[in-house]
Formats: structure tokens, sequence, C-alpha cells
């Protein structure tokens, strides 16, 4: 079943090369970013280029529930009137992040330094994902939370009435973690400091830096020690938010494995905690270019070209490197089924606690289409083809996860026979344009009864 209806059973096949333009929507994490700041703003925040996905969709709604003004003024285009840091009001009803783990794990964050409750819930799979890493924090804050056993969501926060600022070692390697700490410390006076042993997309500092907060980033023996300076007042920015580099890994790795591509993102987001699945494609030979490589709104951004890559080798991913292409993994082990020899993936753990288990979901669909993969807790490694000898024509659980469902529709673009999905409908929380935009590079991805 989908998220939001009926199941929407895909199927992808082999067809013309892909070309032309990819104009990926705007990054996720980003766009989530944009709001909660926005509604802890004083005054009006502007933002371009927001991502309309359900994610971020769950998390507008959330931002007006606790009282922020946000407003859509057209494509893309959005206002948020935020109410200050503090300023959150109680909802009057339960807050439904749909999906969405960013949302609710940063909104959790977000509320919890503030005297007020609210109760949060999702759908079936964010349901059943781990929140005790997100309140144990928060309860050294002082805000208690009511769950479900293993603080699991339907889960009532209750806020703290006098905060204390607290210094906090992550224990998994979670830029949804850290940020929820960061911005539980905005209302709590004095220093939050958080330790982060590995590096984790940084979006939250560079955004809170932006909004005038006062925040110090260093490197020490522990790992990176980020303090932040509680109750500053932010002030409301402009914020034109990137193209997102994992929504692009699909029309990328599509323009990879369709013979004679060649596809253009322009604008993709690079920040370097994000982009590690670029330098590993590149590690296994594949033809991409970066041109024009520039700063837009304080994060790094280039155009980036794709190009039928016949010679990719298997490589051994270094696990330092999983944080920054944490969410690649699905689509990078698609491209490792076309690549000479093994592909090896250490120190992913983290991947089996995501929208779902996504090292089980993509060994059991790879494994149906011909390709020979071997698992453990944290590590996986996909027994590579080589181009052209992968058979494909399985149909394959998506399981309520987005990035299941498009990695196996962009694999069906190169096997011999055609991959289908169950249900493509999880694709509109992060990429509502996915069908539409990959068609019009001339991919063969349809309705599976259209
Ligand atoms: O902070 C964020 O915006 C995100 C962090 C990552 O999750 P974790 O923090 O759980 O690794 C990533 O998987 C998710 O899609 C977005
Ligand atoms: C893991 C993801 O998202 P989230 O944790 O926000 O649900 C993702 O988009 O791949």
């Amino acid at each position: 079943m989908s998220a939001h209806g009926d199941p929407i059973p895909m199927v992808s096949r082999k067809g013309p090369a892909l070309t032309g333009v990819a104009e990926v929507p705007g990054d996720k994490s980003i766009s989530h970013r944009a709001l909660i700041l926005g509604a802890l703003a004083v005054g009006e925040t502007q933002v371009t280029g927001l991502l309309e996905g359900q994610d971020v969709l769950d998390t507008a709604a959330a931002m007006g529930a606790f009282g922020a003004e946000v407003v859509r003024h057209g494509a893309g285009a959005w206002s948020v009137h935020g109410v200050g840091t503090g300023g959150f009001a109680e909802p009057q009803d339960v807050i439904d992040h749909g999906n969405s783990g960013t949302g609710v794990r940063l909104v959790m964050g977000a509320m919890a330094t503030t005297p007020i409750s609210a109760t949060f819930t999702g759908d079936a799979s964010l349901r059943s994902r781990p929140m005790g890493r997100i309140t144990d924090p928060l309860a050294l804050f002082g805000a208690e939370a009511h769950g479900r056993a293993g603080g699991r969501l339907p889960l009532t926060l209750v806020g703290a009435r006098s905060p204390a600022p607290v210094r906090y070692t992550l224990p998994v390697a979670s830029a949804q973690v850290k940020s929820a700490v960061l911005l539980a410390g905005l209302n709590a006076p004095g220093e939050t400091i958080v330790i982060e042993p590995e590096a984790t997309r940084d979006h939250t500092e560079r955004m809170l830096r932006g909004f005038g907060a006062t925040l110090f980033a260093e490197d020490s023996a522990e790992g990176r020690v980020i303090t932040l300076q509680g109750q500053p007042e932010l002030r409301p920015q402009s914020i034109a938010v990137p193209r997102d580099p994992s929504s692009a890994a699909f029309p990328v790795c599509a323009g990879l494995l369709a013979e004679g591509s060649d596809v253009l993102v322009p604008g993709i987001g690079l920040n370097p905690t994000r982009a590690g699945l670029y330098t590993t494609l590149r590690e296994m030979g594949a033809d991409l270019t970066f041109e024009n490589e520039r700063e837009e709104g304080g994060e790094p951004v280039a155009d980036l070209r794709a190009r039928f890559s016949a010679n990719m080798k298997g490589i051994e991913v270094p696990p330092e490197r999983a944080a920054s292409m944490i969410d690649e993994y699905p689509v990078l082990s698609v491209v490792a089924a076309f690549a000479e020899g093994p592909t090896v993936m250490r120190g992913v753990r983290e991947l089996r606690v995501k929208e779902s288990d996504r090292i089980d979901a993509m060994a059991v669909g790879l494994r149906a289409a011909g390709v020979e993969v071997e698992e453990g807790e944290d590590w996986w490694i996909v027994h590579g083809r080589g181009m052209g000898s992968v058979a494909g024509g399985a149909t394959v659980e998506s399981r309520l996860d987005h990035r299941i469902a498009m990695a196996f529709l962009v694999m069906g673009l190169a096997t011999d026979k055609p991959m289908r999905v169950d249900d493509g409908g999880p694709i509109a929380t992060s990429f509502p344009i996915f069908e539409p935009l990959m068609s019009g590079l001339g991919a063969a991805i349809t309705r599976a009864n259209s």
C-alpha cells in the first residue's frame, strides 16, 4: 500500500538513451530545515526551490500547527512567518509526519524546550522506526516522552519547563539526532554542545549561522565538537534551496546505465557531507563531470553531467564515507550490479532502520533479478555481473520506501527483462516529479497498467 492511497504498480524497461537536462527538485534536508528555522525566527523567511514532496509538506503543516504562518506563493516559493525561539504554541491535534524520519525528529527537537505538549505519529514505516535516539538526548534537557514500547510512535512529548543546556556525544552517526539536539538547544540558556565522532550532513549548522545564531564547530580527538549559544534571536532569511543530490542520484545513475545516455543536472547541491555517492561512482569508473562549481546560499553547488559508462568496476566503499551517502546505497547497489566484480559496502548498519531495512529490501530484489548479494548486520556485497549481463524480470516490494522503488525502476532501464515495483506511491515523499522527469529524459518508466 502507498502511504497516501492505493498502490501504484510501476514498470521500467530497456529503451532509448537518456538525454537532456534533469531539473531535479529542491533538497529535502534543506527544505525541512528552512521551514523549521523560519518558524523559529522573528519575522518572515522567504524560500525558493522548496521541495514539495509529501515529507516536506507534512513539516510545513506541522509548523502551522505550532503557530507559524506558512504560505505557498507558487511552485517552490513559500514564506514562513516565525514565532521566535520558545514561541511555539501547543498544537490542537496530533501531528502526523507521514513517512518522514527527518520531519518528526527535527520537529520533536524544536519543541522539546518549550513548555507545551505535542503528540506525534506517522505511517506504518515511520511508526516502526526508533525514536529513543531522539527522546534520550531530549530528556537531558528536561523533556518527557511517552511513547509505545521501544520508543516508537505515536508518542507524546512534554516540553521542558526550565530547560538545561546539554553536552551530548552522538551514539550513532545521525544528522537527525544532531539536529534535534541543536534545535532543542536553541531555547535552553547557555551553551549546548554536540560531539559527533563521525561527520554527518551539516545543513543545520550552516543554516543556524545564516539565521544569526552563534555556533562554532571544531575538530578534536573525540570528533567534531559543535557549540551553540542558546536563546538567540533568529533573523529571518531568504533561502534558495539547491537541487537534491540524493534525488539527482536516480537520473544520474540511470544515465550511467542506459546505453548512449548523456544527462545534465544543473545546480545540484554538492555539500561534501552529502556527495559521497559521486566520489564512489567516479572511483568505479563512471563518466561524471562537474562544471561551473560555485556557492549559493551557503551551500556548494555545481552542474553535474553523467554519461553512459560501460566499463565500471566494483570497489570497496570506505566505511567512513557512509554518512555522506547514506540514502544513496540502494541506487549504488543497482549500479554495482552492472559493474565488473564485487562492490563491498561496510559500516552501514543505519540502512536497516530507514523507511525499510534497505539492505534486506535491496538484497531480496537484486537476487530476484539474478544478482548475487551477501550480507551481514552492517555490511553487504553486491557481485557485479557487468554491463548487459543482468537478467531483471522481477517484481519487487517497495516496502513504503521511495528509494527502494526508484532504485529498482532505474535498474530496469538496463536489465534484459523489465523490472516492476509493487508500489511507486512512496516516491512522492521525496521526488514528486520523478515520473515526468525520467520520461522527459526518455526513460521507459510507466505505471504498470497503463
Ligand atoms: O538530517 C537529515 O536531513 C537526514 C539525515 C539522514 O538520516 P539519519 O540522521 O538518520 O542518518 C538521512 O538518511 C535522511 O534522509 C535525511
Ligand atoms: C532516510 C530518508 O528519509 P527520512 O529519514 O527523513 O524518512 C531518506 O529520504 O532516504
